[in-house]
């Protein structure tokens, strides 16, 4: 296969790249300051040039919740911008099959039952990460209505829950969750720091799958692409309270300190536990506990850490 793929510098691109199913494949995997898909000409020119076979979207502007409510017009705008040009230029190059990567705060916020694909726009989106939120649905819906008006054309978007992982961000202006807290934990413990804070009460449940198991999905998504459903979740099948992943975290560490929370910082949805009767009907589950996941996650943050 010839396989555009964009956001190859991000962790879920690099994941994809590194994976062993990528043997015998054409990568092209150009980086923002070779390719800026912004640019709609150059990157209509490139699709040209390299006719793949196939375009894996994973470019993005991404970032924790932090990240979203200090930059709402960013993360509406660039989302927007990138999400419609790779996937016209896309289609007005002629590429037939398109993997789109959407994400879990599509859904609407405050509900409690796992959040099914047909859910999307029934209700109000979370605030913290709305702008972000809007851009992924135009795009996940732009790919609908091209499969829809040519069946030639087979545009899906897959929906991951929140990720973690080898080559996530750890900069605590930027990064999600369980990388905050494996940056925290280990600061603490290399100083001896008895007292870490949780943000907000630490009862918020959050479903994170390990990014080496997204890349798996994606990498079937392509090999198996007619039976995917249009569009899936990616998930865990199981969430954890923030409280949880503070105390996971501290394991795999050895941080033996304690937490306390700080409640004037924000916490987003109350839950969003993405449901995987899709994926598991299609035949696919997350083979990576959050343990194992945490702890390679950490070996990562090391290396980097030599660097
Ligand atoms: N991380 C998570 O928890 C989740 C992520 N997702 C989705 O997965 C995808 C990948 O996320 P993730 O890997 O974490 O993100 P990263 O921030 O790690 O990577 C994003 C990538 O997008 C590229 N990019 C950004 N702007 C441009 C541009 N203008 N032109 C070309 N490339 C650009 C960056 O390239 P460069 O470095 O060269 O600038 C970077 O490689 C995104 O679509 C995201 O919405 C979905 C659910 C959860
Ligand atoms: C992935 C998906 O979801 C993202 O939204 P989010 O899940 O709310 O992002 P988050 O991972 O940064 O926070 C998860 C929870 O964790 C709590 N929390 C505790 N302590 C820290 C902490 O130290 N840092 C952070 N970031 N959060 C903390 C925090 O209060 C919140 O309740 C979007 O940004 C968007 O990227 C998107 O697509």
């Amino acid at each position: 296969m010839r396989i555009f793929l964009t956001g190859g510098a991000g962790m879920v691109g690099r994941n994809f790249l590194e994976s062993p199913l990528n043997e015998g494949h054409e990568i092209f995997a150009p980086s923002s300051a070779e390719l800026d898909l912004r640019d709609y000409d150059a990157l209509h020119q490139y699709l040209q040039k390299t006719c793949p076979d196939y375009v894996v979207h994973c470019a993005g502007k991404v970032g924790g919740i932090n990240a979203n409510i200090r930059e709402p017009v960013g993360f509406l705008v660039e989302n927007l911008d990138i999400g419609r040009n790779v996937i016209m230029a896309s289609k007005n190059a002629g590429v037939k099959r398109l993997l789109n990567l959407g994400s879990s705060c599509m859904y609407p916020r405050n509900y409690s039952s796992p959040l099914r694909e047909e859910m999307i726009l029934s209700g109000e989106l979370e605030p913290t990460n709305e702008g972000y939120a809007l851009a992924k649905i135009v795009a996940a819906r732009l790919c609908d209505y091209i499969s829809r008006e040519d069946e030639a054309f087979q545009y899906k978007t897959l929906v991951p829950c929140n990720i973690y992982g080898r080559h996530d961000k750890f900069d605590p202006k930027n990064s999600h969750m369980v990388p905050a807290i494996i940056h925290k934990l280990h600061l603490a413990k290399q100083n001896n720091i008895s007292e870490v804070d949780i943000w907000g009460d630490g009862h918020a449940r959050r479903e994170f799958l390990y990014a080496g198991d997204l890349s798996d999905c994606m990498w079937r998504a392509l090999v198996d692409f007619e039976h995917m459903p249009q569009v899936m979740n990616v998930g865990l099948g199981m969430d954890y309270s923030v409280n949880e992943y503070y105390e996971k975290v501290a394991e795999v560490i050895g941080y033996t300190g304690h937490f306390t929370h700080d409640l004037s910082k924000p916490v987003g949805m109350k839950q969003k536990l993405v449901d995987v009767t899709k994926s598991s009907t299609w035949g696919w589950q997350a083979a990576t506990s959050l343990q194992e996941g945490i702890a390679l996650t950490y070996d990562f943050y090391l290396e980097k850490e030599k660097l």
